[in-house]
């Protein structure tokens, strides 16, 4: 929280965090995916311009690799309100890095939105739009979609049941929680030694109830190749508000 000078009344603040020190394995590409050049840009540059455009956001803590050497490269890499961390091994550790760097500006109640580099179609609108929904929980929660395929639970390749896909809904990003919150959670379920491939679960571990908020389906986490042409498509078309 901070002070509104006009008011003296105490205003929340939101924050960002990109983990961005994946190595793009799927991608098979010589450089990271974060770095590959789509619609005219490079991905993370898109995504954080995007996240920039949202005005109530007080900066944007970008998690890097350790031996990263095209960040400085990138425009937005100058930005005053683009701070940057050292990434870890895992998302989660990405992530907590990047949360730790941020102590020294947020405080425990603060807002943080956790976006992946690798979803640079992300429209500020959705952001804003989870921002507002969320305001006032008392946990927090991410965007999601519902599935709109059949599901079918396999083993071995052969097809065991078709679960009910009617409370099944994917997670993407951003995932928006109080800033020390999500640091303990983080923190205990590291410290316990279980995975988490997303900030929901570690709440979720904690024993909170995060809530979903419906996104769009072109928020899609650019993973393969086949992505790429997919993600400019977006890009190029997307009314950019
Ligand atoms: N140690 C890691 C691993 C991933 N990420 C980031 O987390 C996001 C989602 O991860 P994913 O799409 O799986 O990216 P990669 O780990 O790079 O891809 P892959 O699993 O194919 O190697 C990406 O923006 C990625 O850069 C990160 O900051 N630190
Ligand atoms: C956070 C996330 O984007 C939600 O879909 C996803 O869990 C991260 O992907 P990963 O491949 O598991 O790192």
């Amino acid at each position: 929280m901070s002070t509104d000078p006009k008011s003296g009344e105490a205003e929340t603040r939101f924050w960002i965090v990109i983990p961005a020190a994946g190595v793009g394995k799927r991608m098979g590409a010589d450089v990271p995916k974060q770095y590959l050049e789509v619609a005219g840009k490079p991905v993370l540059q898109h995504t954080v311009e995007r996240l920039l455009a949202v005005h109530r956001v007080s900066a944007v803590m970008v998690a890097l690799g350790a031996d990263d050497e095209f960040w400085p490269e990138l425009p937005c890499s100058r930005e005053p309100r683009v701070l940057t961390a050292t990434g870890g091994k895992e998302r989660a550790d990405s992530v907590l890095n990047a949360l730790c760097a941020l102590s020294a500006h947020a405080a425990d109640d603060d807002w943080v939105l956790v976006h992946d580099a690798a979803r640079a179609c992300i429209t500020p609108a959705d952001v804003e739009r989870l921002m507002e929904i969320l305001e006032d929980h008392p946990v927090g929660g991410i965007l999601a979609l519902p599935v709109t395929d059949t599901l079918k639970e396999v083993e071995n390749g052969t097809i065991k049941g078709s679960p009910d896909r009617s409370r099944i809904w994917r997670a993407l990003t951003p995932q928006m929680f109080r800033y020390r919150a999500l640091k303990e959670a983080l923190e205990s379920a590291a410290k316990g030694g279980l995975a988490v491939t997303d900030e929901a679960s570690a709440l979720e571990l904690a024993g909170q109830s995060p809530r979903v908020v419906e996104g769009r389906s072109d928020n899609i986490k650019i993973t393969r190749p086949e992505d790429l042409p997919l993600a400019a498509f977006y890009l190029e078309r997307q009314c950019f508000e």
